[in-house]
């Protein structure tokens, strides 16, 4: 049995024996949160403009072979654009999660989610559910009515990973075009082809080939089990906003955020973290409200490393968290310390 971190193609897994000497198929609950999976458009060749509103029941029926490989249970939390997820659903998504993840009757979960901040949802649950079972976020590219739409396979790889004993323990898992990406280190990295999930330094956990979850490498940041962060110490999340950087960059920016209320701003700064004049004073000028900042870059790929300048400014590297899993991380970091050092100790392990 490969439960462990080898590497190689995984068994799928299953329960006790049933009566007739057949082993129960996993118990997988689907969770639906809408997106371009769950979208319908007027023609089949329409892959844009589309309306998120089909349901998990629809989804399911749609796959009908999922009921080969698990026992299924669907639930509708949420059916909207990914776009349109707020800490409040993000909170409601995460506690749910939790919940079903307690209960001795679910081996596993599927969530369905739009792509545009899959990552985000990912990421978050990555650090604050404390469960070994598989956790698989799966979305489409193509909307459920679109003539090769990518959404139904998406799904049943989902489950095939979920049923999965090598995806125990792995961390939060996102199943997009055959390829299992770990929430840590998988993105969005293209508007609309199927194939819009990367992970460019870090590569893939494993791919699914012709039915077989195969597995290739296990995340080593720390995740679920082995984070600090918990769902039970969490009222509400902080209010942390993102400023692009730029040349000719305003401080205008800064200002409203940190009158808005912010406690902290992630700046996705020029390459390696770098700070526009504006970005620096805006920096300055975060310290003496108290709000913290930490620097990710635009440029998508590689580590924003430690800096002196971050010593005098008071700022955090990001280490190879885009932007918005870096406010991710963040708004729960700050839950515990608004110390700089510790804020780079969790930047530095998640
Ligand atoms: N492909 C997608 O799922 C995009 C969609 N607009 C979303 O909910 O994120």
């Amino acid at each position: 049995m490969n439960s462990g971190n080898t590497a190689g193609v995984a068994e799928q897994g299953s329960r006790a024996a049933t009566g007739e000497g057949q082993p129960a198929r996993p118990r997988i609950v689907l969770l639906g949160t809408g997106g371009t999976i769950a979208a319908v458009a007027g023609e089949a060749t329409q892959l844009h403009d589309y309306t998120v509103g089909a349901t998990t029941d629809e989804l399911l029926a749609a796959v009908p072979q999922l009921r080969t490989l698990a026992e299924v249970r669907g639930e509708q939390l949420a059916n909207v654009d990914s776009r349109d997820i707020d800490n409040a659903l993000l909170l409601k998504i995460a506690r749910r999660v939790d919940a079903l993840l307690g209960q001795p009757d679910v081996d596993g979960i599927v969530i369905t989610h739009g792509t545009d901040t899959l990552e985000e949802t990912a990421y978050f649950l990555n650090l604050v559910l404390k469960s070994a079972k598989p956790v698989v976020l799966a979305g489409a590219m193509r909307p459920a009515t679109a003539l090769s739409a990518d959404g139904p396979l998406n799904l049943y790889n989902a489950f095939l990973v979920a049923t999965c004993t090598a995806a125990h323990g792995k961390g939060v898992l996102v199943m997009m075009n055959d390829r299992i990406g770990a929430a840590r280190f998988v993105t969005k990295a293209a508007t609309t082809v199927p194939d819009a999930f990367r992970a460019f330094e870090q590569g893939n956990l494993g791919e699914v080939a012709a039915g077989k979850v195969h597995f290739f490498t296990a995340p080593l940041c720390r995740h679920t089990v082995d984070s600090e962060f918990s769902l039970a110490a969490i009222g509400e999340l902080p209010h942390v906003d993102i400023l692009y950087d730029h040349q000719g960059a305003g401080l205008h920016h800064y200002r409203a955020a940190i009158s808005a209320g912010a406690r902290g701003i992630v700046v996705a700064g020029c390459g390696n973290g770098g700070l526009s004049p504006a970005a620096r004073a805006g920096a300055e000028e975060a310290a003496r409200h108290g709000v913290a900042v930490v620097r990710s870059s635009r440029v998508g790929q590689g580590v924003v490393t430690a800096s002196a300048d971050d010593a005098v400014l008071g700022t955090v590297a990001a280490n190879s968290l885009n932007p918005h899993k870096a406010r991710i991380l963040l708004m729960l970091a700050l839950g515990r310390s608004r110390d700089a050092g510790e804020l780079q100790r969790c930047f530095d392990q998640y």
